[in-house]
């Protein structure tokens, strides 16, 4: 498997399949959130139905009075792994992009009181935009990666993927020792500190490095 990766890459084109998303994974988050730093990776699941790219707007759903922008940095899986170490699990990346991980604040902040899925506050559609791929070859080191957010041409989020807690082969690893990964799933690593509400009429705009950028207006459903 690992030797095929610089053939796969070569041709590889981004389809989304499943989303795989860490919650908590930044220091600077953990510490806005006064919570312990988390012992594993918090690990949640998003529909393919929340995709979109660039040129579609953000929808707010009806059912949601908050929802707030979360810019992360995206891992595409280029090969099938399961059990895999965290020495040979970056074998398996094929690329990576920028991601926005759409939260509905108003039902997670009532899901972690209860206990309660966080199925519906991240899986809505349009949660979930990306960029285009970003080929592995441009990445040297994806834990050196500055990300940003704007929204209205105001800097919401700047962070950087060093302050990652999980880093991206522990999470590989972490993640594949319960589910298989395939080529195309899109691995969000977490947001960092900054996140907050937008509403219908924002523009959100972000970055990383000098990889991807990306803009998105926002209207209600
Ligand atoms: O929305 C949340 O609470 C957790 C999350 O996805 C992140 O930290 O990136
Ligand atoms: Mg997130």
């Amino acid at each position: 498997m690992a030797c095929q990766r610089s053939q796969d890459a070569a041709n590889f084109v981004f389809e989304g399949k499943k989303i795989i998303g860490v919650a908590l994974n930044y220091m600077c988050a953990v510490n806005a959130r006064k919570v312990p730093v988390p012992k594993e990776p918090i690990v949640f699941l998003k529909p393919t139905t929340s995709y979109i790219r660039e040129g579609s707007p953000i929808v707010l759903p009806k059912v949601f009075t908050k929802v707030a922008y979360e810019v992360e940095l995206g891992v595409i899986i280029g090969s099938r792994c399961k059990n895999v170490s965290r020495e040979q699990a970056m074998q398996h990346v094929g690329g990576y992009c920028l991601a926005l991980d759409l939260t509905a604040q108003c039902n997670l902040t009532a899901a972690r009181a209860t206990g309660g899925s966080w199925t519906l506050g991240k899986g809505f559609d349009t949660s979930t935009p990306v960029s285009r791929l970003i080929p592995l070859d441009a990445v040297n080191d994806p834990h050196a990666l500055p990300l940003w957010l704007k929204v209205n041409g105001e800097v919401q989020q700047s962070g950087c993927t060093a302050d990652l807690v999980f880093k991206v082969p522990d999470i590989i690893a972490y993640v594949s020792k319960y589910m298989t990964l395939e080529p195309n799933d899109l691995i969000l690593t977490g947001t960092p500190h900054g996140s907050d509400a937008f509403k219908a009429g924002d523009v959100i705009e972000c970055g990383l490095a000098d990889l991807a950028t990306m803009k998105f207006n926002v209207c209600d459903e």
